[in-house]
Parts: C-alpha cells; structure tokens; sequence
C-alpha cells in the first residue's frame, strides 16, 4: 500500500485542531495504525507535525504578512496545508522550497481544492522568496507581542509570565519550550537491577544516561519504537519527567506506609510510591473513570507491582470512610498543564481565563477533601505541573491558612543541587529553561498532631 506521509500529516493536523484532541495521542494513534512505515518516515511525521503545531503562532503571522486572504478566513485544509510547508520551509533544511511548495499544491489537489491549487502555490512561492523581508512585531513597542510571535505563544501567557517572573524569565521559559528534550525514564527498583536493566536496554542499541534531580531517572536516546524494548515490557522502566519522580521523593515513604493518590492516571507517582515501599504496606491509586483507572491498572500489571491498588472515585466529592485513613496524600491535581507545554505543544492554544478559574475552585474542592483524608501528623504533596502563581503557591498559602497543616522543608528529601531558599520553606516551583525538566511545582504539607 502507497502511503503519502505529507496527508498522514495533514490529517493529524486537522485532527488536533478539533476539540479536545491532544496532539501526542493524534501522533500515536497514527503512527500504531502505520506500524509498518519506516523509522525515517515516522520521524518526519512526527517532527512535521509537532513542529507545525509548536509554530502555528509564527507560521499563522508569516502566512498573513504574504496572503489577501488572511489564515482565520481560510479553508481548514487549505490552512493546514500552508502551515506545514511554511514549516518545512524554515525549519528543515532538509526539505527544499520547490519541494516543499510541489508537495502542498498535490496535497491541495488531492483534497479536492483544484480551484485553490494557484493560491496555494503563489502563497509559498512568495514567502520563499519573501521570507528575508517580513517585517516582525517590535519588541520594544510590544514585548509580548514580540515574544508571542518569537515563540509562538499566546500573549496572555507570555503576559502573565513577565507579570510574575519577569522578562528574561519569561523568555529563558519559552525558548525551552521549543527545545527538543530526550524521554526520561524512571528505574524500577523492586524486583529490578539498575546494572541489568541497564545492559538490556544498550542491547538494543538504546544510550543510556542519568538524568539529573531524581534518583532512579534515566534518559534514554537512540530508540524508535519505546513499546518495543524489552525493558518497557518487563517493567524494568516506567516513563517519568524527574519533576515528577520528586513527589514520592518528597513524601518521605516509610516501609508499611498506607498513600492514597486521589489523582493518579497514568500511575507514574502512584508506582514510584509503592516501587519505594519496596512490598510494604498500600498505595491507593484513584482517578475519576473507569479508563482512567484502567491506565494505571495497565502499568501495575506491567511492573509486577503487588502492593497497590486502584478505585473509581471522584476526587472533589468527601467520602466519610475516608476519614484520616492515610499517612501520605498525594494531591497532583488537574491543572493547566502549562510546564509540559514542551512536551505537548497544543496545550497553549487551549487556555483561557475561565478555564483557569474553574481549575482552582476544583483544586480548592480536592484539597478540602485531602486535608480530611490525611492522618494527624501526616504528609499532603500538593502537586502540579503548571507554572503560574496562582494554581501554585497561592493554593498553598489558602490551604494552610484554613486548614491545620504546616509547609514543612523538603531539603531533606532532595539532593543538594535542589536546595534552595523556598524547598527549605516547604515548596519547589520548577520552571523549565531555569531547570533541567519540566515545569512542576509541588509543596509539602505536614498536617498537626492531634492534641
Ligand atoms: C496531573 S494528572 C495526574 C497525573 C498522575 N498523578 C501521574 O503522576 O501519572 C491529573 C489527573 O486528575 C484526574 N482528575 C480530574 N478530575 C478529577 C476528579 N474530580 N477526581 C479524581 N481525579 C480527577 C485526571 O483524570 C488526571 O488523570
């Protein structure tokens, strides 16, 4: 069967651009149907699409300086389709210009847009020749707008994170987001060998090497397919940013501990939690649907793991069994997810104030909840994987003052390279660009002794 990776690519684009698909899972489900393509064809679907959708802010800008017809107005296949040669053309030199346009105005003809076929070729071919001459916003006037076009990013963000952080920050943020990041992975340790692990995944020609922060958190490069290592299939190695290796770090797991995660797909805290209980005690793992908990249950049966278990249960609803019934809570609410912009790109174009707003009243509502689950003289990991204040430490600050819980310092959890002013308080907000990781921010919180 003769498959055109350019129209594979098209329609991932035009599927993400629907509601609430995510990129990633687009890619993947794309690239399991195709299991036969090639390793080259596979990564040049992958880079073609990610990268269209990491730049959309940018090619959509370059697009409108050329075009009559502006990139909202247009046909969404028609938009696509520039999108991505637009992409080609100034993010891979390995794909000449002629290439590029031939390849966008077949694509147009094959979609049925014979009549749109001269648009598209005279819109490519003037950026080509163009492109040296496009007059870009101006930073001084405009820094967010120079920056949203810089890096594609929406000026409410690039707004908000010069608000809080500043504007050097900000942009050591946002050029790391466009950075390629290799895949982390945790080690297993129950049941496991770190040196044998190790060799077998160089069997299989994949370079391993230790990633920084987390202690059992590994980088792998050099792979094609990760469901293809026997390492993946052994549950040897479960994939895990080292941000997120840090909540269980956090915690302070003692051997017989009982840990309730009341947010837990796809498992990644929940199975360090009880990978470091090392077959003691209980690790609950909750989400809110049956396919979320069968995620979780899917990596439990994978790493062999005995000593956790998994329920249905709505987090921002109060269930009276529960009542001080664990030693640790792991609180790693839904957030907005603006830490792994890097990693899932579509993410930016979905924000908005609103959404934000009903984030933290279900974050209050889960954490209201936790603070009862907690044992007296317990421990609550407030987690995210955002990076703005407010889902952040200003949650933290609300939930000590209405609840009897203490920030209480993580440095003696972490290693020395993390130790710094706020871990020493209590909390951590990981940005990347500053750090060699996601963003992350969590917070440790130690509920008072009963009198
Ligand atoms: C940040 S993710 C959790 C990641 C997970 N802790 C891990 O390390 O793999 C947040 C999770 O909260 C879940 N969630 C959203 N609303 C929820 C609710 N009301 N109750 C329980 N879980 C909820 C989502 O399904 C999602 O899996």
């Amino acid at each position: 069967m003769e498959i055109n990776t350019r129209e594979l690519i098209l329609e991932i684009l035009l599927e993400t651009d629907r509601e609430g698909r995510q990129c990633q899972t687009v890619i993947g489900n794309v690239l399991d149907k195709y299991q036969f393509l090639s390793k080259c064809d596979r990564a040049f679907i992958t880079r073609i699409s990610e990268g269209t959708i990491e730049y959309r802010i940018q090619l959509d800008y370059i697009i409108d300086c050329v075009s009559d017809i502006k990139v909202k107005k247009m046909k969404p296949v028609i938009r696509e389709i520039l999108r991505m040669s637009v992409y080609q053309m100034r993010y891979m030199d390995s794909v000449p210009d002629r290439a590029a346009v031939n390849e966008a105005v077949k694509l147009a003809q094959r979609k049925g847009f014979r009549n749109l076929k001269s648009f598209v070729n005279g819109v490519l071919r003037n950026i080509s020749r163009r492109v040296d001459d496009i007059v870009w916003p101006d930073r001084s006037a405009s820094p967010a707008r120079y920056l949203s076009v810089r890096y594609s990013m929406p000026e409410m963000l690039v707004k908000q994170w010069c608000g809080e952080y500043g504007e050097e920050t900000c942009e050591k943020i946002l050029g790391s987001f466009l950075e390629h990041r290799p895949l982390t992975v945790r080690f297993s340790r129950t049941g496991h060998d770190t040196e044998q692990t190790i060799q077998k995944l160089e069997k299989q020609g994949v370079r391993v090497t230790k990633a920084n922060y987390a202690k059992d958190a590994y980088i792998l490069e050099n792979y094609d397919y990760l469901a293809s290592l026997d390492a993946f299939a052994d549950g040897d190695i479960q994939v895990q940013d080292p941000s997120s290796m840090l909540v269980a770090q956090a915690a302070g797991i003692s051997a017989g501990d009982f840990v309730l995660d009341l947010c837990a797909a796809p498992g990644g805290k929940s199975l360090h939690a009880a990978d470091l209980l090392n077959g003691t005690g209980m690790v609950e793992s909750r989400d809110i649907s049956d396919y979320k908990v069968g995620l979780i249950q899917d990596n439990i049966e994978r790493l062999g793991l005995q000593n956790i278990r998994t329920q249905v249960k709505d987090a921002s609803r109060y269930y009276q069994e529960d009542e001080g019934c664990a030693d640790i809570v792991l609180c790693d609410v839904p957030c907005s997810g603006y830490g792994v912009i890097g990693k899932k790109p579509d993410i930016k174009y979905k924000a908005s104030h609103e959404k934000q707003e009903s984030l933290l009243k279900l974050q209050r509502e889960i954490l209201k909840n936790a603070a009862r689950y907690t044992k007296d003289g317990g421990v609550l990991i407030y987690s995210t994987c955002t990076i703005g204040k407010s889902e952040n430490i200003d949650q933290v600050m609300w939930f000590t003052k209405h609840f009897p819980f203490q920030l209480e310092s993580l440095d003696p959890y972490f290693d020395e390279n993390l130790h710094l002013m706020t871990t020493k308080e209590g909390y951590l907000q990981l940005l990347p660009g500053c750090f060699d990781c996601d963003g992350f921010f969590l917070a440790r919180l130690k509920k008072q002794e009963s009198l």
